[in-house]
């Protein structure tokens, strides 16, 4: 069974290696959402894998450190493509999370990425 619990962030940022003229240069923000997926058994008596309360207990740092700053002045997000968000979460998150199965970064409503960790 995977569940999931979705988080919505407000940020700016700007993409320092794309190509010259590129859009993504510019200093621009999005309305990020990020969904932590996490698989395992469905435990009884509870009936569930884990509480989705716990989920949104390991999100609040990551909160604490995404909403409404400069992405790009965050140590390890000085590129933050929506790639490198999606591994940084992930890093931050597994020790809190072992079941840790999924993040989906969504920069806006029709571009995002899934990342499952290393395999
Ligand atoms: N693989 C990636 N490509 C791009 C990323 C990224 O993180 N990974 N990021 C960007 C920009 O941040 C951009 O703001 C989002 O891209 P895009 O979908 O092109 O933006 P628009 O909303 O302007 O898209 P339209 O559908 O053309 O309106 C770029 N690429």
């Amino acid at each position: 069974m995977e569940i999931w619990k979705e988080f919505t962030f407000e940020a700016a940022h700007r993409l320092p290696n794309v190509p010259p003229g590129h859009k993504c240069a510019r200093l621009h923000g999005h309305s990020f959402r990020v969904e932590v997926h996490v698989a395992g058994a469905v435990r009884e008596p509870e009936g569930w894998v884990m509480d989705f309360g716990d989920l949104k207990t390991a999100w609040q740092p990551l909160d604490e450190a995404l909403d409404h700053r400069y992405l790009n002045e965050i140590a390890g997000l000085e590129n933050p493509t929506s790639e490198v968000l999606a591994r940084w979460i992930w890093d931050r998150l597994l020790p809190w999370l072992p079941g840790l199965s999924a993040i989906v970064v969504r920069e806006t409503c029709t571009t995002g990425c899934v990342y499952r960790g290393e395999r």
